[in-house]
């Protein structure tokens, strides 16, 4: 492989933009070495300025389920746009989205379309506020909700991989509104509401996390807390930015079999556009502007072109729900032949999975929240990493993040990946 373009490219980079990029994980520190930069992407496949391709297994951090450049969402976009790209004035889409997305995915009545994850959580978090009249929210160590200052307490995604989960510039007064706990530790929770009795807002939680690499609730942990919640009057938020319409038609709600009170969306929503999005039952969202005295707004939100892509990206899945099973059978092949190998090389490691979420940990024991995550062999990490990429597989730059499979990976793709992994160790 050579990445000598790329290379330029950042360096030119790096002087008119802080580190070289637009969101830090994208710069490789984590792993060393210089981002490689795109030129394109068609289905499985990244093409970089150097002329190398790659298997692509972050699919923009999610989204693109279907694949890059999927033909329906491209062409809906495109005549979208020749109609002009934003109003600021409402557009039947809209609600064409909104009706999709609420016909697909349990307990929610009304959905607002912001611009990003980030927005979602931090309005569905306002909400949740102006709803109980309580001030404090429980958050999971190694949980990401996106930039937001209330999310950013050992915080999980780039936040840990540059080693600032408690980042500079968020006030005293906003971090001690947001109580820690441990993901997987029901009996953690539960003594931290006690001790804030009557002041919990709501517990926000990555139904399954993919911010830690992916790690799987257990079915006591997550019915527990929404058990607590009920009897406390707690909401309880489920961040589906990752896992919805990934995990299935209803996200994680339907596959873990547990009600969220607020879900929010990010990315898929938007079939790759900048979207996100959050979802109650009316009884919550009608508390919402104009409506409902707690404000919340957005210039481009339901922005036509990001709708169009994120209305032609559920369509599809709404009407072939077998992808998620495709998805599904296409990580756990990988899951077993990458377990295969190295178990074969003697490799100690963990393959987390649930659906098409994936990470590799190469470490001992079994990685159930962030303190085992961060366990994990880093120098390795970063070998398998950059033995990857040269042989044309694209992997998250960074131990604390999931893999993400598209649909237009092809058991091939698979194969090759399985066989690099071979020849890495
Ligand atoms: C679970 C989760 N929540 C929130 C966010 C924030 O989304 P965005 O980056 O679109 O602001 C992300 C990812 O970035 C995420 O993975
Ligand atoms: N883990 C993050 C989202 O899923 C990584 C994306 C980003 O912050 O740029």
């Amino acid at each position: 492989m050579r990445y000598q373009r790329s290379s330029a490219l950042f360096s030119e980079a790096k002087k008119y933009i802080p580190g070289g990029v637009n969101s830090p994980v994208r710069a490789f520190k984590a792993v060393g070495g210089d981002p490689i930069f795109i030129k394109e992407a068609k289905g499985a496949y990244l093409y970089d300025e150097d002329g190398n391709y790659y298997i692509d297994y972050i699919a923009s951090w999610g989204p693109l389920i279907l694949g890059h450049a999927h033909k329906p969402v491209l062409e809906a976009v495109i005549e979208k746009a020749k109609k002009g790209t934003s109003f600021g004035i409402p557009t039947e889409i809209e609600t064409e989205l909104a009706k999709l997305a609420v016909s697909m995915v349990p307990n929610i009545d009304k959905i607002r379309f912001v611009n990003s994850g980030t927005e979602a959580c931090m309005s569905a978090v306002r909400l949740a506020r102006g709803y109980t009249a309580r001030d404090k929210i429980i958050k999971f160590a190694g949980c990401y909700h996106g930039h937001s200052d209330s999310f950013l307490i050992q915080a999980g995604s780039g936040a840990v991989t540059f080693g600032s989960p408690n980042s500079p510039g968020v006030t005293q007064g906003t971090a001690k509104d947001t109580l820690l706990a441990n993901y997987n530790d029901l009996d953690g929770v539960k003594a931290l509401v006690k001790a804030n009795q009557g002041e919990i807002a709501a517990i926000i939680i990555e139904p399954v996390a993919g911010n830690m690499g992916c790690i799987i609730p257990t079915d006591e942990f997550i019915k527990g807390l929404r058990e607590l919640c009920t009897k406390e009057g707690i909401l309880l938020l489920f961040d589906e930015v990752m896992t919805g319409f990934r995990l299935g038609k209803g996200g994680a709600q339907e596959a873990l079999g547990v009600d969220a009170d607020i879900v929010m969306f990010g990315k898929v929503i938007g079939g790759g556009l900048p979207v996100g999005a959050f979802a109650a039952r009316t009884e919550i969202m009608s508390h919402l502007a104009p409506e409902g005295p707690v404000y919340q707004a957005g210039t481009l939100s339901g922005n036509p072109l990001a709708m169009s892509a994120g209305l032609a990206m559920l369509t599809e899945l709404n009407t072939k729900p077998e992808t998620f099973i495709s998805l599904a059978e296409k990580t756990e092949f990988l899951h077993k032949g990458i377990a295969e190998v190295l178990n074969e090389k003697g490799i100690a490691h963990q393959i987390n999975r649930f659906g098409s979420m994936i990470s590799v940990h190469f470490c001992d024991d079994p990685v159930v929240d962030f303190e085992s995550s961060a366990k994990g062999n880093n120098d390795t990490f970063k070998n398998y990493f950059h033995g990857m990429l040269d042989q044309g597989i694209y992997l998250p730059p960074s131990a604390f993040e999931s893999y993400f499979l598209n649909d237009a990976i092809s058991y091939s793709d698979l194969a090759k990946t399985i066989e690099a992994v071979s020849k890495v160790f």
